[in-house]
């Protein structure tokens, strides 16, 4: 059975709350008294829904179900998890808690999307204070994994650790904030770099376009992997961080920031700014601009994913625990029936597999290919432990055929055959498959090898009575169509 979360306010972050659990299998049940709300979250789901499976190295549970529902009351009946996103007006949020505390569950989380109430103000006034936590989150919600979790010495310790379960198992990054203070943690890095902005434009120093380059062609692309302080650090040379600090350090007194200072909102600033971000970006439209922003997130993330690093660590983290939930086979002992092909992939095609032709391009079906080897080398027990130890496969021979066109969001499958293994060989025959659309076959010759001397070693005992006991299972299966077909043959 799905877990339902309740929805109440789906405006931008809403929308993305309401993105990230469905995607993730969860039902979710909308409150909004806006009529157009409807159409909004339809809107945020599709660009959520043509980037999200992208990130995954893995397919995403079955989407949940959406409704809507014309009172607070029945939205959130049967919800374990309640997501508040309506303005940040604390009068306003009171109000919400305490109608929609008369008909929630008693156990379930009631988080706060609160850019920068402390949740102790939040819990004032509320029925049960202690269901209270704020669950801050970042825009797009549905891509990045930061959420700055609040909590008060209210709110129990089984709480707090019900709260980052459920946010760790939609592939979030819970930040347990220990001590509240307005606006959490991130939100103050982004109101002092929005004052000194807000200031270099008010002084004609620089404009909205100048301001968007210094960040994104520099120290924005620095911070999405190492933050500050280990920037800094590696700033620092070899004496690391006091060296930094004692050579920056003075800079502090020097008039390099207004932060304290916030110029005035008069109509000219406003207009001012407002007229140079349309000249900046006013050619396109906040969805297409949406679409821009998750296809730029999608491919950095993806590469952190390759790197294993920050905000990659914790999506590849998500992946091992939905591949686990769908049942992908780890090791031969968990086969049930060998004698049919294993699926070794199942995925979505992300935004950067595309090519100028608006498909898959040529080398990810190799990308597709080399994981589901290197997914039946973990089966027959050639995993990470094993590779350690110093013995492992190459691929000596690949020939793969293009079939069918695939594009972005395809769920795709490889199902994978051992057609021989033996000695130091084995041969491998995958095919890709969209549903029940044949797109692609690959046929590799892999070799086993020692990688102390390089050179070819027989495989261990356990990697060959594996790789026998599928070869044998699979043995009364038809010659799969093309194999052995040469470039060129005939088709
Ligand atoms: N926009 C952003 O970048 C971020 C905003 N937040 C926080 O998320 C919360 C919501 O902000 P946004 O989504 O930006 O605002 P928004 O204005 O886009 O959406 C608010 C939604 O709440 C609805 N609403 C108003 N009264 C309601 C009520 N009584 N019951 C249910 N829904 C109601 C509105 O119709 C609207 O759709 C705020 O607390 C904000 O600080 C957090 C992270 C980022
Ligand atoms: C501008 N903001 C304070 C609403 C920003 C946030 O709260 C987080 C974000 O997504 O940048």
């Amino acid at each position: 059975m799905s877990n339902t979360a309740a929805i109440i306010g789906g405006g931008v972050i809403g929308g993305g709350w309401a993105a990230r659990f469905l995607l993730n299998g969860w039902d979710v049940r909308v409150f909004d008294p806006d009529p157009e709300a409807q159409r909004k979250i339809g809107e945020v789901l599709d660009n959520a829904r043509r980037s999200m499976p992208g990130l995954s190295d893995t397919a995403l549970p079955q989407e949940g179900r959406l409704s809507f529902h014309d009172t607070m009351s029945e939205a959130v009946q049967g919800a374990e998890w309640i997501q508040e996103s309506v303005p940040e007006r604390l009068e306003l949020k009171h109000k919400v808690y305490q109608t929609l505390q008369a008909d929630c569950s008693e156990t379930a989380v009631i988080g706060s999307s609160t850019s920068g109430f402390k949740p102790s103000e939040l819990q004032d006034c509320a029925t049960r204070p202690e269901q209270i936590v704020v669950t801050h989150p970042f825009n797009p919600v549905y891509l990045l994994p930061l959420i700055e979790l609040v909590p008060t010495e209210k709110n129990s310790a089984d709480l707090i650790a019900r709260a980052k379960a459920t946010l760790t198992a939609l592939g979030m990054y819970p930040l347990h904030v220990k001590k509240e203070i307005d606006a959490h943690i991130a939100d103050r890095f982004l109101e002092a770099v929005w004052r000194e902005a807000l200031w270099l434009v008010k002084d004609g120093i620089a404009t909205t376009e100048e301001i968007d380059e210094a960040i994104r062609m520099g120290f924005g692309i620095r911070w999405a992997q190492m933050g500050l302080f280990e920037t800094y650090r590696v700033a620092g040379g070899e004496a690391g961080m006091k060296h930094f600090m004692a050579q920056f350090g003075p800079c502090l007194k020097w008039p390099w920031t207004k932060l304290m200072d916030v110029p005035e909102f008069t109509d000219e600033l406003v207009d001012l700014i407002a007229g140079q971000s349309d000249a900046q970006s006013g050619q396109h439209s906040i969805r297409e601009l949406e679409r821009i922003r998750d296809n730029n997130l999608v491919s950095m993330m993806r590469a952190l994913k390759a790197q294993n690093w920050g905000a990659g660590a914790v999506m590849n983290a998500h992946d091992v625990r939905l591949s686990a939930e769908a049942g992908m086979v780890r090791h031969a002992s968990d086969i049930t029936d060998a004698t049919q092909p294993i699926t070794t992939v199942r995925r979505a095609v992300p935004v950067d597999w595309l090519d100028y032709n608006g498909h898959m391009t040529e080398s990810r079906y190799l990308h597709a290919f080399a994981d589901a080897s290197d997914r039946l080398m973990e089966i027959i027990g050639c995993d990470q432990d094993y590779i350690a130890t110093g013995g492992s496969f190459f691929t000596a021979e690949t020939h793969i055929r293009h079939i069918d066109e695939t594009h972005l969001g395809a769920r795709i499958e490889v199902h994978t055959r051992v057609l021989m293994a033996e000695g130091k060989k084995m041969h491998l025959w995958h095919e890709m498959y969209a549903g029940d659309t044949l797109l692609a076959t690959a046929e590799h010759i892999l070799i086993h090898v020692s990688l102390e001397t390089r050179r070819p070693a027989p495989f261990s005992p356990e990697i060959a009575a594996n790789l026998e006991m599928i070869c044998k299972a699979q043995s009364g299966l038809e010659a799969p169509e093309g194999v052995g077909r040469y470039v060129g043959a005939p088709r």
